[in-house]
């Protein structure tokens, strides 16, 4: 939790208090061909996706995907279920609050407490059923909230089965010879995840304020809804912050920080934040999506050799989280092996209300 405290409800003020002003670096520090470049679409129906994620994952890490098979009333659904949780009033809100150790539940991002100013968001997470938090904020009808959340995360369970094959594929990996976790039908159905709802109300001073800090995902992979309101923004080293367009049915993919160690660094973990709106509020749902709580995950040996060591030792995704949640933008270097990095980023150069020390 910030050390400066939160309005205790932000989405009424007309001005934008002190606590929530950003110092943001101007546009102009990066060339304007910022506008010219932007993330790859890809149609999972093509038969050349493989090549295609591959291409992306490698140079961008991140892409968004068409004709993924989802269907589209589970978007409404979820959305609606968001809506109804985030119009609460705040007080019944924080009857399902974050504890301070825990990750599910309403609050801040986990990451706030790493920033002096305070993000112009709400957020609640949901690691496993949803059940008892819900029937704090729904004594009376919880049932149906907790449905779409289970059929929302079953189809993306699916999806993200089906897009670590596709990734993994492009390099050379089966997952039915090549990776043990993946499972009998190398279906991942092991795998487990947390769902983040994401709200950014209107904010009076768009410009000064922060949706939510850059950061990269503690995940494989990320799978993100975004209603039809813009915000998120990708960095694109030597470019700037590039604009993902909200495209309707799309979703976005990003590479998280595992898949980051697993590639052995062949895929970056993309650095990204979302941005605010003067008149319209955004609602975006990240489906974290990592392995097993037993599964360590380290460098495949298919893409170590003699002259590509292994770069990052063994972590399990808790360990990863704890470490995450200690270091913050350090943890990767924190599981890094002794072996110097080329070309990583440092956030620090993009997040100028960092705490320091
Ligand atoms: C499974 C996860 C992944 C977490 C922690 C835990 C639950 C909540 C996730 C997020 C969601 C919002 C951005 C982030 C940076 C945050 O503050 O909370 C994410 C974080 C991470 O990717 O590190
Ligand atoms: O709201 C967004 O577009 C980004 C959300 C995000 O990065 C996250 O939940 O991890
Ligand atoms: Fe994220």
């Amino acid at each position: 939790m910030p050390s400066i405290r939160p309005h205790p409800d932000f989405t009424s003020l007309r001005e934008l208090p002190d606590s929530y002003a950003w110092n943001h670096q101007p546009d102009s520090d990066y060339p304007s061909s910022a506008d010219a470049e932007s993330v790859p679409i890809i149609d999972l129906t093509d038969p050349n996706a493989v090549q295609a994620i591959g291409h992306a994952c490698k140079t961008w890490g991140v892409f968004q995907v068409i004709n993924h098979g989802v269907p589209t009333h589970l978007f409404d659904m979820v959305e609606s279920t968001s809506r109804d949780l985030f119009s609460l009033p705040v007080n019944q809100k924080l009857k399902a609050a974050r504890s301070p150790d825990g990750i599910s539940g309403y609050g801040f991002a986990r990451i706030s407490s790493f920033f002096s100013k305070l993000m112009w968001s709400e957020g609640f997470t949901i690691v496993g059923s949803p059940q008892e938090h819900f029937r704090q904020l729904w004594p009376h009808n919880y049932i149906n909230h907790c449905d779409v959340i289970k059929e929302y995360k079953q189809e993306m369970k699916k999806l993200a089965g089906r897009l670590m094959c596709l990734m993994l594929g492009s390099l050379g990996i089966t997952a039915e010879q090549d990776i043990k976790w993946a499972g009998p039908k190398a279906d991942f159905n092991e795998a487990s995840a947390a769902l983040q709802l994401n709200y950014y109300p209107a904010c009076p001073d768009p410009d000064r304020a922060m949706g939510l800090a850059a950061h990269t995902d503690s995940t494989l992979l990320t799978i993100l809804y975004q209603n039809n309101t813009s915000g998120l923004q990708v960095l694109r080293e030597g470019v700037g912050w590039i604009k993902v367009p909200p495209i309707p049915d799309a979703l976005v993919i990003n590479i998280g920080d595992l898949m980051h160690i697993l590639s052995n660094a062949s895929f970056p973990s993309v650095l990204h934040r979302a941005m605010v709106n003067r008149t319209c509020h955004r609602l975006s749902i990240a489906y974290l999506y990592g392995p097993s709580s037993s599964v360590k995950i380290s460098p495949h040996p298919k893409l170590v050799g003699p002259s590509q060591p292994p770069l990052y030792r063994p972590v399990t995704w808790n360990e990863y989280l704890d470490t995450k949640a200690k270091h913050f933008n350090k943890a990767l270097s924190w599981v890094r092996a002794c072996v110097p990095l080329k070309g990583m980023v440092d956030v620090n150069e993009h997040n100028n209300s960092l705490k320091v020390g």
